[in-house]
């Protein structure tokens, strides 16, 4: 091949991060192709490959990716390239097709070429090939909203990755899990990667990485209610960076997003008119859906609902090409702030529902937890208190998120809303203060004004300067920013207050929102601030913030004066402590870190400081907000766990489903990984293996799990009848159809249709299933109209489907779009551990009613370990049933060698003795045969390692712990297979 050396090199300087100088270096090497591509020599494709990555990556130049690879995407023609040219190819093409950037994308064709990609990688044993294969798919399954699948796949990499040296693919790695973390709401998570991600892209000196690290910043940042100005900050960082590239990233929509939200809490909207103007002029493409969901929230908020419902349209009926359902959701909830705003409480209603279900569908903590906050609107508005309390103490369940500012100021005015409709006008005032200075510590002057509106309504009777201050600076702010109904409101009730002007501005705590807005970047900071108010009101004192420390200490914060000779700190469940002197006052409440305040005060003048603390009380749960804020900025606080880790055990997601194998207990992680997903699923396997055990699996374990599970088998009935079968028909469709029917499909409506033997599905039915999948309609024979359905699709097949698609039997698209979800079901020899398992449960679970326990010999076992079983867990079944009918008339009936088929006991004869000898008792219970099996065998694998505990385990295909437990439990001593290893018979030591 020629060019060999400079693709060697080009390669290291790829793992060192060094993309820059291999495009200067590969760039002048590609030749134009001939006719047929195919023939040109291996090197120009490797060349194409190798810059495509580059281009793509580096550049997010999509088109030159494309003039690339484009004339190697056909699959008959990379059939003729070398094994491992094919795979390097099909590689960056399914990335081609993943990236989000890329209009003509085509998803569910990533998937199959990374899969292609994936295999012939294997077969080179290719380890760098195969990380960027689950790169690559974390990439796809993320622009198509399977988020778990996503972080599947990331940590697939990261283990494949580990080691390897190649900075981009670590950077990558790290990219994506921020996103992800991102919006699934783990925000300490998105913090901690985001930290890693930003010395790689500094390492890798790679733009777009550099562009993307400061995009997820401003995104962060606007997540977590950060101040405005480090948000633009980071957005115009994240723009300068990646606005110079080839096409502008989808990611810069995303920044877009928020650097308008950040303006809008600014109450900047004229500048988001210009922007918006500018981004729209600027480009030809239409505005992408980030930004236009930004432009809809404003319109609502200005009451333009016209503008808000046009916009919102927009967004609806054309879904996002990346993350459709994501942005749908959102859409969806602006559409019923949008027509509750109207008025229109049942329409609204309907879109917040609809929300919150796919909220759910898609694992998306902070839109269900919105959804369940606009669904308590709602329900305020239409006076259901009860639904209200509900959905409230629903969202009480996210109590992680309400440490954070946005997410508290939602709380308390929606708590202040509902206490004031069940008639508690204090308790609703003291919420409404708590939102309005969370409101006002984030610096979001709309609702700012909103929560002093809504303050002022409620004290104007009982302190009307009070209500005076708040409605003029409500009314200043509507006036500021146009919002004409507000202001009117605002300008009606100041019209109705007596004239008595007194300023509240002159208090020491009026200014204390602001200061600790400011504050909350630390806990040092919002003690700093909440004292010196403090110094103000209880002046020349000595004052202290202390924290409790984790390991039991205290920890002085900030303090002013000289501190009294010992200090005795209060216990930590009493909020105002009085001991020897010092007043004590609790500033977060429990649970998590506590902080107290303290001074000394003397007995006299007690009621001073009481009357300093009833002035001050009511900031106490603005004082926790800001301290909670910092807290989470420093990253004290601990995280939800990310989902589970493959050692864990799992529930079975169903009864009769038992397994024990690694393999197994590797598929059902998948399947619980997979349980919020709506992308089809297909499950591969050989005959018999339990395709449709796991298809009934995956939707036990979905929310569709109340909804029925219809299946059918396109094996099974005659090809021209599958169409109605499946579709339905009307009545007198054709000749026969004497009556309508709905067919399967609209059976399984809201639930999940198992489609098995989908290899067997007659050419000419493909399209329309086709069709259903891409549409979610289906077209019954003789109807009119096409029929909306919500369906999950799971196909089975032990056919080789690729197979069939070569040989023209199967839709090449179909298989595509089917594919998304792989799941392979391993025949029962490769998992041998499951058999002694699923013999218990065929036992118990095939034997009549009130019939006798079974015991099994340990020969016999032993012979239904050793055979290969063609028909897999179906013939395993078979088996049992078979040999408990010879054995049921016995007075104690157990299974012997002599009951089994001769096939499974010449398994037993026919193998030269293994070394496995137990000495049972042939009438021993059942667990103690397998215990003693399973002890001759471990013993007998470590003898053939030498006692090397990794080896065994691997050998036995279990981890290393779960050996060790095994061992422990087995009564095994490793270090007797150590010593003598040569001369150890195991089979003598049990
Ligand atoms: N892990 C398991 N636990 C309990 N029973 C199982 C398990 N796996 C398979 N079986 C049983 O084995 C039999 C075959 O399983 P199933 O029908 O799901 O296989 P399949 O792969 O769909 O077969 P085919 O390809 O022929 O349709 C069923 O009786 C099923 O209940």
């Amino acid at each position: 091949m020629r060019h060999s050396q400079t693709i060697a090199l080009a390669r290291s300087l790829l793992a060192e991060g060094r993309s820059g100088e291999v495009a200067r270096m590969l760039e002048p090497l590609i030749e134009p192709l001939p006719p047929d591509p195919a023939s040109a020599d291996a090197s120009q494709h490797l060349l194409r490959a190798l810059l495509a990555r580059v281009r793509l990556l580096r550049q997010d130049d999509v088109s030159g990716t494309h003039r690339l690879l484009q004339p190697l995407d056909t699959p008959a023609l990379r059939e003729r390239l070398a094994p491992a040219v094919r795979a390097e190819v099909a590689l960056w093409l399914g990335w081609l097709h993943a990236w989000p950037e890329n209009r003509e994308a085509d998803r569910a064709r990533a998937f199959n070429l990374l899969a292609e990609a994936e295999r012939f990688f294997q077969q080179e044993l290719n380890t760098a090939g195969r990380c960027w294969v689950r790169i690559g798919r974390a990439l796809a399954y993320l622009t198509i909203d399977e988020y778990a699948l996503a972080l599947q796949a990331l940590d697939e990499a990261a283990s494949l990755k580990e080691r390897l040296p190649d900075v981009q693919a670590d950077a990558w790695i790290q990219d994506l899990r921020v996103w992800i973390a991102l919006l699934t709401g783990r925000y300490r998570r998105a913090e901690h990667e985001l930290e890693r991600l930003q010395v790689l892209a500094e390492q890798a000196a790679d733009t777009l990485l550099q562009g993307r690290t400061a995009a997820y910043r401003a995104l962060l940042e606007q997540a977590q209610g950060g101040a405005p100005s480090a948000i633009l900050e980071a957005a115009d960082t994240a723009e300068a960076l990646l606005s110079g590239l080839m096409s502008p990233p989808y990611l810069l929509a995303w920044v877009r997003a928020a650097r308008l939200a950040a303006l809008r809490r600014q109450g900047a909207w004229g500048e988001i008119d210009r922007l918006l103007q500018r981004w729209q002029s600027g480009t030809s493409r239409e505005t992408p859906h980030p930004v236009l969901l930004e432009a809809a929230e404003l319109a609502l908020l200005r009451e333009d609902f016209d503008t808000c419902a046009q916009l919102l349209e927009q967004a609806l009926t054309s879904p996002a090409p990346v993350q459709p359902r994501l942005l749908a959701t959102r859409a969806a909830l602006l559409q019923a702030r949008h027509f509750l705003a109207r008025n229109l409480p049942v329409r609204a209603r309907e879109w917040a529902e609809r929300a919150y279900r796919t909220a759910q569908e898609l694992g998306l903590e902070p839109l269900v937890l919105e959804a369940l906050l606009v669904q308590t609107r709602i329900a305020l508005a239409e006076k259901a208190l009860p639904q209200a309390r509900s959905f409230l103490q629903q969202a009480e369940a996210f109590g992680n998120y309400f440490s954070l500012l946005p997410w508290a100021a939602r709380r308390f005015w929606l708590l202040g809303e509902r206490l004031e409709a069940e008639g508690q006008p204090d308790e609703a005032r003291a919420h409404y203060v708590q939102a309005l200075s969370a409101y006002s510590l984030l610096g979001d002057r709309y609702h700012t004004a909103r929560l002093q509106l809504a303050v002022a309504r409620l004290v104007r009777t009982n302190d009307p300067s009070q209500a005076r201050a708040l409605l003029e600076a409500a009314a200043q702010t509507f006036d500021a920013l146009g919002v004409a109904t507000q202001r009117q409101e605002a300008r009606r009730l100041l019209q109705q207050l007596p004239h008595r002007v007194v300023p509240v501005e002159s208090a020491p705590e009026a200014q204390l929102g602001h200061a600790l807005a400011r504050a909350a970047l630390s806990v040092e900071l919002v003690a700093e601030a909440w004292l010196q108010v403090l110094r103000q009101l209880w002046p020349d004192r000595w004052l202290a913030v202390f924290q409790h420390t984790p390991e039991g200490a205290w920890r002085t914060v900030r303090s002013y004066g000289t501190a009294p000779e010992p200090i005795a700190f209060p216990p930590l469940d009493r909020p105002e402590a009085f001991q020897n002197g010092i007043a004590w006052l609790r500033l977060r409440p429990m649970p998590g870190p506590v902080f107290f305040m303290a001074t000394r005060v003397s007995e006299t003048a007690r009621a001073d400081w009481e009357a300093v603390v009833a002035r001050l009380r009511p900031w106490l749960p603005v004082v926790a907000l800001a301290l909670d804020h910092a807290l989470l900025r420093a990253r004290q606080f601990g995280e939800l766990a990310n989902g589970h880790t493959p050692d864990e055990p799992l529930p079975s997601p169903l009864e009769d489903f038992v397994y024990a194998s690694p393999a197994m207990r590797a598929l059902v992680h998948q399947i619980y990984r997979v349980r919020s997903s709506h992308s089809p699923v297909l499950i591969t396997g050989e005959s018999g293996t339990g395709k449709e055990l796991i298809a009934r699996a995956v939707h036990a374990t979905s929310d569709r799990r109340d909804a029925p599970f219809v299946a059918f088998n396109c094996a099974n009935v005659p090809p021209e009848l599958i169409d109605s079968h499946l579709f339905g028909h009307e009545k007198g469709a054709f000749t026969g159809a004497t009556q309508a029917n709905p067919g399967v499909i609209r059976a399984a409506d809201g639930g999940t249709l198992f489609l098995d033997e989908i290899g067997d599905l007659p050419l000419e039915v493909q399209p329309k299933l086709l069709r259903f999948l891409q549409e979610g309609e289906i077209f019954p024979l003789g109807a009119r109209r096409p029929v909306r359905v919500n369906v999950r699709v799971v196909a089975a097949t032990h056919r080789d489907l690729e197979a069939l698609v070569r040989e023209g039997k199967f839709r090449e698209d179909l298989y595509y779009r089917l594919n998304v979800i792989p799941l392979h079901v391993p025949p029962l020899r490769e998992r041998r551990e499951d058999i002694p398992v699923l013999v218990r449960h065929f036992l118990n679970t095939l034997r009549p009613p009130g019939a006798p326990a079974v015991s099994i010999t340990s020969r016999a076992m032993e012979a239904l370990m050793r055979y290969d079983w063609p028909g897999n867990v179906r013939q395993l079944r078979n088996e049992i049933e078979r040999a408990l009918v010879f054995v049921a008339s016995e007075p104690v009936p157990t299974i012997d060698l002599k009951d089994l088929s001769p096939a499974v006991q010449r398994a037993l004869r026919d193998e030269p003795a293994r070394p496995v000898r137990t000495a049972l008792d042939s009438n021993q219970p059942l667990d103690a045969v397998l215990a003693d099996t399973e002890k001759a065998l471990i013993e007998q694998v470590l003898a053939e390692n030498r006692g090397r505990i990794s080896a065994a385990a691997r050998a036995l295909g279990l981890t290393r712990q779960g050996l060790y437990k095994k061992m422990k439990r087995l009564g095994i001593d490793p270090a007797r297979f150590q010593r003598r290893h040569t001369d150890v018979n195991p089979t003598a030591t049990s």
